[in-house]
């Protein structure tokens, strides 16, 4: 019964259909960091005043649309827009939970790393967790190459608590909102002419995740824009090459990288992402391991998050099947509905 509901209201919110597909992104780093503020405050927009300590793993899902109807705030989807679930699956980073937690790194498409600035020992640690993610998961659309701790998917770092590591005098950047928007980044091909990792020093802003979710000011087009890169990845990566700001190519990236640096030279990123062509075809790529071994996802959820049945025989979207779908790729990201 309950289910049956949950369907009705996910199906409204849908605006009738069923959604498209689904992309997971795990969450990770050390515990007390904020994980779990900051994907409610991404799944939510508001701020949740004492988070109880993650027991083993919970997800948030967050509905996106996917497409290029004008208008970003309308329910009314158009034709060419489709409904998306980003799993954010926030997994405990408490010790107590180190033997068991590798269940939880299943089908993953892509990773948020989270770090305390006021904690230098946490961002440390996420080589660590990338290691171990790396070893023990199975992931959805991987990329040509391996990033830290030989990681196949894209990923982001976050920096949380800047409120804290501003009083104490520890934070790393400045907080201008600008800058911090400039360091937000996406894995792929950023370190053409570096060895250093950029790092999203300052998420959700100046102050935190408390102070960001109360002033509404933290910068979720970022975040959205790496969801929608994923969905991107797994479901339209068969359209052809497109300028895209994020782009390099996969082969000038190093062959490994360390997440515990800072990314110092912004404008060499701006200047290298600014190539174009599309560094998601992975089609072309030999598949690795990982992907060869799909096995169905464990029923896992400690909340059932999403109506559909699981299902990894999920077309791709190619632009050969359906060529306004192809262009909804190529659409703005002021397109994105959230
Ligand atoms: N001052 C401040 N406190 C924060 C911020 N983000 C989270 N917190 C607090 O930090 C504590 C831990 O936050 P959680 O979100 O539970 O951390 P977690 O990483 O999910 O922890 P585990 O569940 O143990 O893995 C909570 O008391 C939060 O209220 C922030 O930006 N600033």
């Amino acid at each position: 019964m309950f289910w049956r509901e949950r369907e009705r209201e996910t199906k409204e919110q849908n605006g009738g259909g069923p959604p498209s597909g689904q992309i997971r992104v795990l969450v990770v780093g050390d515990s007390g960091v904020g994980k779990t503020s900051l994907v409610h405050l991404i799944v939510k927009g508001s701020s949740t005043a004492r988070p109880p300590q993650t027991i083993g793993c919970t997800v948030g899902v967050k509905h996106l649309t996917y497409g290029n109807s004008g208008s970003s705030s309308s329910s009314i989807k158009g034709d060419s827009e489709r409904d998306f679930f980003v799993e954010l699956w926030d997994v405990s980073g408490h010790e107590r939970y180190k033997d068991c937690r590798s269940l939880f790194y299943s089908q993953i498409n892509g990773v948020i790393f989270v770090h305390d600035l006021s904690q230098r020992r946490t961002k440390t640690s996420l080589q660590k967790w990338a290691s171990e993610v790396a070893a023990s998961g199975t992931f959805s659309a991987p990329l040509g190459s391996a990033g830290p701790g030989g990681l196949p998917v894209p990923y982001m770092v976050i920096g949380n608590k800047a409120d804290v590591a501003a009083k104490e005098g520890t934070r790393g950047s400045s907080g201008n909102l600008v800058e911090v928007a400039r360091q937000w980044v996406e894995k792929q091909g950023l370190l053409s002419t570096s060895e250093e990792l950029p790092l999203t020093e300052s998420f959700p802003g100046s102050g935190g995740a408390i102070a960001a979710a109360k002033e509404a000011r933290y910068d979720k087009e970022a975040v959205i824009k790496f969801f929608r890169m994923l969905i991107r990845r797994r479901y339209f990566s068969d359209e052809l090459p497109v300028p895209n700001p994020w782009s390099i190519s996969p082969a000038q990236k190093p062959s490994s990288q360390r997440l515990d640096e800072n990314f110092s030279d912004e404008d060499s990123f701006y200047k290298s992402t600014s190539l174009s062509g599309d560094p998601y075809k992975y089609n072309t790529l030999p598949p690795l391991p990982a992907q060869r071994n799909l096995t169905p996802p464990p029923t896992l959820y400690p909340q059932q998050p999403v109506s559909v049945p699981e299902n990894y025989s999920l077309p791709r979207f190619s632009p050969s099947g359906s060529s306004e779908i192809s262009s909804t790729a190529r659409s703005k990201r002021s397109d994105i509905n959230v």
